[in-house]
């Protein structure tokens, strides 16, 4: 019992700490869900940022008018630190590093290219640049020569190149002499017609002003170069962040699964852990069942005493059941082996309750007590019996001639050659001393009678012979017949009929029967 309520608790708690830890494994899932919510939210926000990131310094560098290296190294120092920044994020977010390397190396190497075609870009602008400064200087140098109309007609063609619109700047690599005399036609008016051809050779010839106008190309063209890296890095960075959202959303899903994955290997550890559990209990159960019933069948068998019944229950195993079996088995022997002796002992006590101690016949109790139920039976059916006293004649004589021992042989002698002449339904008694008494149930008087007479006849005419002694002895014998006649109901009474008619009979010369028959007495004929 005891086995089977520790197992239960066992199991109760394997079931409790089983629901706790499920309850804990899906406390994980759910730290594992909004991590991987908050990271996809980081993810998206990362983009959003990288786009404003990308766009404000596109713009910076729009916003500059002019262009130089050192702008260039700036933007491009600021788009790889921006995609360190980036690297940095995702490494925090994505699990294969391995991909995360491919994105990185990927936008390292864009950059790349598009800083070296911009650095292209750059030293041609640079070039221009020498050559523009060396048109203002022209300029400059006209101005402070006094040649207001050249620096006025410079400055012209500069505007009017300002002013083309970017279509044909970009349709022609240089000026052509109609365009340039186009340009410098304002001036031909406000100059001579020799410096007019002077400028215009001028313009035609030196290439300084011919770059100079070349420069505007190249300055637009850096911008479209510019606008195209932007579309392209916010289309890497679209795609980029994209490819991490996918990944993130990929090792969502594969932490999503594991979670799962264990909390289903968890449940069916726990299945099979309560299975076994049920399963041990279930066996406690028998094996306590098999124990209460051997426990039963001993508790059987010390109820009814019945030794051979533990023959039942296996003695020879090594448990306690086995052992307990063996110990009611010798108590229960033990107690047997007692009541035996006790059950004799009574039969002892019974025997020589009812019995006489020196003849073996029944005693005085036994025989007042048989007479009485006899007395009874008479009285209620009206079927009579016949009583009768014998007593050895001059006893006192044999005692006193061969020894009180003797005088016993001669008693036990006696009892036994009278008992030889009785039916099985006589009772035969030793009253007392050398008196017996004599019931001789549903016979009639003339057949007592004549029984008495045959035993007194025998004790007579066989002499006893006791240690080579022969011993002549004989018995005088008071009957009497209980029925109507004598009108007594006292059971007592009958003795002492029988005791009148012996008396008679030893009055009379011993060795012979009287039969008492009311106040008469009758003395019959010997044989
Ligand atoms: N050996 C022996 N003697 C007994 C026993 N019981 C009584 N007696 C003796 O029996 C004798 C009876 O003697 P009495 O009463 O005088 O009678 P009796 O000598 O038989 O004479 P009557 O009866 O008149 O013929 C006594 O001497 C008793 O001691 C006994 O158990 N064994």
């Amino acid at each position: 019992m005891t086995l089977t309520i520790t197992l239960a608790i066992m199991t109760t708690i394997v079931g409790i700490s089983g629901i706790f830890s499920l309850e804990e494994f899906q406390e994980e899932y759910g730290k594992v869900k909004d991590h991987n919510f908050e990271m996809l939210l980081n993810m998206t926000k990362l983009k959003v940022q990288s786009n404003e990131v990308l766009t404000a310094t596109t713009d910076m560098f729009l916003a500059e008018h002019e262009t130089d290296l050192q702008i260039l190294n700036f933007y491009i120092d600021g788009r790889m630190a921006w995609i360190d920044k980036l690297s940095e994020e995702l490494a925090d977010r994505v699990d294969n590093v391995q991909e995360l390397f491919i994105f990185k190396s990927r936008l390292y190497i864009q950059v790349q290219v598009i800083s070296d075609e911009m650095l292209n870009k750059m030293a041609l602008l640079k070039s221009l640049l020498i050559e523009y400064k060396k048109v203002e200087k022209y300029k400059r140098s006209q101005i402070k020569e006094g040649n207001s109309d050249i620096a006025l007609a410079v400055d012209n063609i500069m505007s009017l190149f300002n002013s083309m619109d970017q279509k044909s700047l970009l349709s022609q690599e240089k000026p052509k002499t109609e365009e340039v005399k186009q340009f410098i036609s304002p001036l031909k008016h406000t100059i001579s017609e020799q410096e007019y051809k002077h400028i215009t050779a001028l313009f035609l010839e030196q290439p300084s002003l011919t770059f100079a106008y070349q420069h505007y190309l190249a300055q637009l063209e850096v911008l479209n170069v510019l606008k195209s890296e932007h579309a392209q890095l916010s289309k890497s960075i679209a795609s980029v962040t994209g490819e991490a959202i996918l990944m993130a959303e990929k090792n969502f899903l594969n932490n999503l699964n594991k979670a799962e994955e264990k909390i289903s290997l968890r449940k069916s550890d726990l299945y099979v852990l309560m299975f076994i559990s049920f399963a041990i209990a279930l066996v406690l159960v028998f094996l306590q069942i098999g124990f209460l019933r051997r426990v039963h069948l001993i508790r059987k068998i010390i109820d009814a005493g019945d030794a051979k019944s533990q023959f039942q229950i296996p003695i020879n195993g090594r448990d306690e059941i086995s052992e307990m079996a063996k110990s009611v088995k010798s108590y229960i022997e033990e107690i047997l082996e007692k009541e035996q002796q006790v059950s004799e002992t009574n039969k002892k006590l019974e025997h020589l309750a009812m019995h006489d101690g020196l003849t073996g016949i029944y005693n005085r109790r036994y025989f007042d007590a048989k007479l009485e139920q006899e007395h009874i039976r008479y009285l209620r059916y009206k079927e009579p019996y016949c009583l009768a006293m014998l007593d050895l004649d001059f006893f006192k004589n044999i005692n006193d001639t061969y020894g009180h021992d003797i005088g016993d042989k001669v008693l036990i002698d006696f009892t036994d050659r009278v008992t030889k002449q009785l039916r099985e339904t006589d009772l035969f008694a030793r009253l007392g001393g050398e008196e017996f008494g004599l019931l001789m149930p549903l016979t009639s008087e003339i057949n007592a009678l004549i029984l008495m007479e045959r035993i007194r006849n025998h004790i007579q005419s066989i002499p006893c012979v006791v240690n080579n002694f022969r011993i002549d002895y004989s018995v005088s014998i008071g009957l009497v017949e209980v029925k109507e006649i004598n009108d007594m109901h006292d059971v007592l009474k009958q003795l002492t009929l029988a005791d009148k008619a012996l008396y008679e009979a030893k009055r009379t010369g011993r060795n012979r029967v009287h039969v008492y028959q009311g106040e008469q007495l009758i003395t019959p004929q010997r044989a």
